[in-house]
């Protein structure tokens, strides 16, 4: 990063007002009266309503459109395990994501242990405060079992967004990138630099979409993993391949596609050489990818090129999904957010790609022209047309798969 970008970081962080989220009032509070309402005395006529009936915190409270995005610091985005505090920027920023793009409300909240059990109990006792919780930058093995048992204690959605909006959205690039250089699911073959919450999400969901898990070569700081690996924890194990391969070098020997979900510069120029023709690269690692576009596309001309970055064409990024994945969850009260309804967001993105992008849109990215083929597989964040496309196929599928509380909305129907 350079100089100049990182200062801005700062300031743009520190001013006008430290962080980059207030607390809005929704309800006068201008009178006498208006405090009679919304404190003492009237405050109790909801209080009352909503322990008779639970369902009433939808009704007189902000629980409905109420996210919390919750860490515990472990992995902040490819920078590794910086503590609780210091993963703040980030859920702030997932918060004003949540907002400036589905005009859903979040809190973020810092949860300082590296324990699951403590972790999970913390969670599981202001759960019922929200609407719904994003869990965010915990990382693997952790992430699995705290995601699998507060799903299991909520009655409300519960999400990884690193495991499950990445995977949503490296799925419907993903789908757009093969179309586009003549490759099939079936047959490509994929190196998967990380073997974390985000490598195996996305590797998941890949293999749901028709790729072949034997053609998955998935690499974690000891190499490739392998049948004969003692040391694989049972997440891993589900990724071993019987192979003769060992290492990076090895893995990328004719490789279709290499997905980074590791770390900053782990792909060198000469391993990527070693690539299929038309190969497919997503140097997904924040905020410095596995290999920098440029040096990736010096020496391979026919390469389709993707980043987690706001600053390259191709932005493989969660950004693309928890927000609207959210919004249609909240719209129809979803219980969970299931299979289908992450299937259903990756299409939904994947299909958007394809359509004239509004003028709005090529402004906000400098005014060249956007449409879909090597630089553009995937629709940009500030497309307002992924609100209704993702949030509306989210909902659609929650309801069709009855884990609605909720009917669909009108601006839902098609
Ligand atoms: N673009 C996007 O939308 C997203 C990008 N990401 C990126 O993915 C990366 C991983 O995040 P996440 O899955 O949450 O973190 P985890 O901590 O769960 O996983 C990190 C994985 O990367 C592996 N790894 C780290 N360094 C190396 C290395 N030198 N060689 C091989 N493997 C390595 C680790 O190996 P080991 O198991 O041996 O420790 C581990 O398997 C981050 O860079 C993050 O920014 C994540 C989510 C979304
Ligand atoms: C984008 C994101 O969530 C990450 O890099 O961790
Ligand atoms: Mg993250």
């Amino acid at each position: 990063m350079s100089n100049d970008l990182k200062q801005d970081a700062l300031d743009y962080h520190a001013y006008p007002t430290p962080g980059k989220l207030s607390i809005e009032l929704s309800t006068d509070a201008l009178t006498a009266r208006d405090l009679a309402l919304a404190y003492s005395p009237g405050v109790a006529e909801p209080v009352k309503a909503i322990a008779e009936n639970p369902e009433d915190a939808y009704k007189y409270t902000m629980k409905g459109n109420l996210v919390a995005v919750i860490s515990n610091g472990t992995a902040i985005l490819g920078l590794g395990n910086l503590g609780a505090l210091a993963s703040k920027p980030v859920m702030e920023g997932k918060g004003l994501l949540f907002k400036r793009f589905a005009n859903v409300d979040s809190i973020d909240i810092e949860v300082d242990t590296t324990d699951v059990d403590d972790f999970v109990k913390t969670v599981e006792n202001i759960a019922e405060t929200f609407g719904g919780i994003n869990l965010e930058d915990i990382k693997a093995p952790e992430c699995f079992e705290i995601e699998k048992q507060l799903i299991e204690k909520c009655n409300i959605p519960v999400f990884h967004d690193d495991q499950h909006g990445t995977a949503i959205v490296t799925v419907a690039g993903m789908l757009n990138a093969l179309e586009i250089q003549g490759k099939d699911i079936k047959t490509a073959k994929m190196v998967c630099l990380g073997a974390g919450a985000a490598a195996s999400a996305c590797s998941k969901l890949l293999i749901t979409a028709g790729m072949n898990p034997q053609n998955i070569f998935m690499l974690d700081r000891q190499g490739v993993i392998h049948t004969g690996r003692t040391d694989l924890n049972k997440y891993k194990q589900e990724f071993a391949v019987d192979t003769d391969r060992r290492t990076l070098d090895d893995a990328m020997e004719g490789a279709d596609i290499f997905l980074g979900l590791s770390g900053p510069n782990l792909l060198t120029q000469e391993q990527a050489k070693k690539m299929a023709p038309k190969p497919i690269i997503f140097a997904c690692s924040n905020p410095d990818p596995e290999i920098a576009p440029a040096e990736a596309l010096a020496v391979l001309d026919d390469l389709i090129m993707a980043t987690g970055r706001s600053d390259f064409p191709n932005q493989v990024n969660n950004v693309l999904g928890f927000p609207f994945i959210f919004r249609g969850a909240l719209d129809i009260r979803a219980t969970r957010i299931n299979e289908e309804m992450k299937l259903a967001a990756a299409h939904a993105i994947k299909d958007l790609a394809k359509l004239e992008v509004p003028q709005g849109v090529v402004d906000a990215y400098g005014g060249d022209p956007l449409s879909y083929g090597k630089e553009y597989i995937i629709p940009k964040p500030m497309d307002e047309r992924l609100l209704n496309a993702v949030a509306g196929a989210v909902a659609r599928a929650a309801v069709e798969t009855g884990v609605a509380k909720l009917a669909l909305p009108e601006k839902y129907k098609i």
